[in-house]
């Protein structure tokens, strides 16, 4: 199935990636995780995307799972994009962003949270295509602090 034109500026992230991270935050140690994603598409102008992470051990095991996210992108005109995300932990997010050749620059608009999720206000993510891998790095403003590093990744596409 062809992929919607609009979809262009964002078709790079299509396919099945796998890798792994580290997470940290002043209220926590620091960890590594090993982390999936899967970006689809079904001829229309969105990309479904869903993400698991685990904890990895020193010898890169999965130890258990940890975040899980899914969601969908819209490209919309100038290469403007936005991204809907929700979380099992009652968190949901829209993001704004552009896009600029192979790196996606995102900035949470709006933050909706369930009465017993943990205080989370806002998200910053930056992806980008570096030598075929997917790389980002998210920084959040939670409990308390401002925004800030939570986690890094860089994953390589294992299939289409
Ligand atoms: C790669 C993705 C991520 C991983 C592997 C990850 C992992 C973790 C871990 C292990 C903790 C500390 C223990 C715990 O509370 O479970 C934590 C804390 C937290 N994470 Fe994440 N996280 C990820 C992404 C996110 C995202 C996208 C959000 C927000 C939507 C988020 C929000 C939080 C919050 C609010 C805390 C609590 C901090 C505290 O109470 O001290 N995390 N994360």
């Amino acid at each position: 199935m062809d992929v919607h034109p609009d979809l262009e500026p964002i078709a790079f992230l299509l396919g099945h990636w796998e890798g792994a991270g580290v997470i940290g935050y002043p209220t926590m140690e620091s960890a590594n995780f090993g982390q999936e994603i899967i970006f689809e598409h079904n001829g229309k102008p969105f990309l479904s995307y869903r993400s698991r992470t685990w904890l990895l051990d020193q010898q890169g095991q999965k130890v258990r799972p940890l975040a899980s996210e899914s969601g969908f992108w819209r490209v919309q005109p100038e290469r403007q994009i936005e991204v809907m995300l929700a979380h099992p932990t009652g968190i949901i997010e829209i993001y704004v962003g552009e896009v600029v050749f192979h790196k996606i620059e995102l900035i949470t608009d709006v933050v909706a949270r369930t009465v017993t999720s943990k205080d989370y206000s806002a998200g910053k993510r930056l992806y980008g295509l570096v030598n075929g891998n997917l790389m980002y790095a998210y920084e959040m403003a939670a409990v308390g602090h401002p925004l800030q590093d939570h986690a890094s990744a860089e994953l390589k596409k294992v299939a289409d």
